[in-house]
């Protein structure tokens, strides 16, 4: 039985929320930790169903992962060679990050394995890491389109390639450079945009000689990774939809704290100050080697804006959330350059085109965007199709709808941001949660 959530109008949002760990970087940590000479500790990690998935992953693989606490693990590394391979099928749940990463961590190992993931993470393309992993000599069966399960046959000759990579996306960078540890001579990509750099920062944190700038990254294979603390600052992404929520219900002042703020991801904050959100940084400094600050957000009036086509890749998981903004702010907001969001979750172009419909907002689909005439949201029900982020949007938008708004299908919400539901409430949410009719 799924959960469905029902979202009313709300009251001004106030006090201070600390959102659970970052998800890009706790699979990072369980992978590289997993093959590290050592034992690693992960603070501040993340308690979602996808990066819980990846750490039983590993721990079919034959790595001891203790948690001697919530948010904390202790991996001890097998080393380079040390991971075993599993009968049983790898099950990713619900990520797509798992499943990419893995797909090039596992290319190169010395025994197969099968990836297998959920309804939605069935149907999202692993074509773009099957192509350059085959090109490494990686022997990768997909589904008819390039589509999940994935079975990756042993390869011991793996070989280092120059990857000109077609789409921005930090997945497919990361599956090729994490594939090129074990090929033989030097691993290069080029990105058209730059994409978060966990990877290469994580493998540069864990040892591995890497040469890196925004754009492009450089190894050879060969070295060995040794054990590491990794201390996981707070999930941006998730800061993002306090963000939203605080600027637009009238009344509103929230103070979030020490938000993980790599500028390969903030790019939503830069969007909303373009819109005339009220946000301000507050004792930045520094976590796990990563920039982090609290960020205070107070209710400002929106107004709409042509997306800047240079944001998008620093604000991809953000794009539902700033739907919302738009379909609350004055004036149009154009977005273009995100044909990516068709490929996430949910085609999160749709998805958020008629969740915000149903409610009343004036928004026109492109093939790579969308046009959102602000206005007034009303009441009625409205689908997550099973995706966190739309579902988490969805219920921002109820809290400025004339009447309760039914969010289909919530589950999902879980596998980035568990306990969302509890700390929307405690700083003014009106948020219920129902079984599904
Ligand atoms: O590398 C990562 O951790 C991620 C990269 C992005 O995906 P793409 O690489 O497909 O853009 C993002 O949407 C996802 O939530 C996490
Ligand atoms: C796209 C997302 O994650 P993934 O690709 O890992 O499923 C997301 O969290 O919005």
């Amino acid at each position: 039985m799924s959960l469905d959530w029902i979202a009313s109008p709300g009251r001004p949002l106030r006090g201070e929320v600390t959102v659970p760990g970052d998800k890009s970087i706790s699979h990072r940590a369980i992978m590289l930790a997993a093959i590290a000479d050592g034992s690693s500790r992960i603070t501040g990690f993340l308690e979602g169903e996808d990066t819980r998935a990846t750490a039983r992953i590993f721990a079919q693989l034959g790595v001891r992962i203790e948690a001697p606490n919530p948010s904390e693990r202790i991996v001890h590394g097998v080393g380079m060679h040390g991971l075993r391979a599993s009968d049983a099928p790898l099950d990713c749940g619900n990520a797509g990050t798992g499943m990419r990463l893995l797909t090039g961590l596992l290319a190169g190992q010395g025994f197969a394995s099968v990836l297998v993931g959920d309804a939605s993470l069935s149907k999202r393309p692993m074509a773009r890491v099957i192509e350059p992993l085959t090109r490494m000599q990686a022997k990768i069966a997909a589904e008819a389109g390039g589509l999940p399960p994935l079975r990756i046959h042993a390869s011991n000759d793996m070989q280092g390639i120059d990857f000109e990579q077609p789409v921005a996306s930090a997945q497919v960078k990361s599956a090729v450079l994490l594939a090129g540890l074990y090929a033989q001579g030097e691993t290069r990509v080029h990105e058209p945009h730059p994409t978060r750099d966990y990877t290469e920062r994580m493998l540069r944190a864990f040892g591995w000689p890497i040469d890196f700038s925004p754009g492009q990254a450089r190894l050879s294979g060969g070295h060995r990774l040794q054990a590491t603390d990794v201390s996981v600052p707070a999930d941006f992404s998730s800061a993002a939809f306090f963000l939203v929520a605080a600027s637009v219900i009238p009344g509103s002042e929230l103070l979030i704290r020490r938000v993980g703020m790599n500028p390969r991801r903030t790019g939503l904050l830069a969007a909303l100050r373009l819109m005339g959100a009220d946000i301000t940084k507050e004792y930045p400094g520094e976590q796990g080697g990563e920039a982090v600050a609290d960020l205070r957000v107070r209710h400002a009036s929106l107004r709409g804006i042509t997306v800047p086509e240079q944001l998008v890749p620093d604000m991809i998981d953000e794009f539902p959330a700033l739907f919302v903004a738009a379909a609350l702010a004055e004036g149009r907001t154009v977005v273009t350059g995100a044909a990516e969001l068709r490929v996430k979750e949910s085609d999160r172009i749709a998805t958020m085109a008629r969740g915000l419909a149903a409610l009343g907002a004036k928004i026109e689909e492109t093939p790579d965007g969308a046009i959102i005439e602000g206005g007034r949201l009303q009441g009625g029900q409205a689908d997550s199709h099973g995706d966190h982020r739309i579902a988490m949007s969805l219920a921002i938008a109820a809290q400025r709808a004339a009447g309760p708004v039914r969010i289909g299908d919530c589950d999902n919400v879980a596998t980035s941001f568990p306990g969302f539901v509890e700390l929307a409430r405690s700083c003014g949410f009106a948020l219920e949660t129902a079984a599904s009719r």
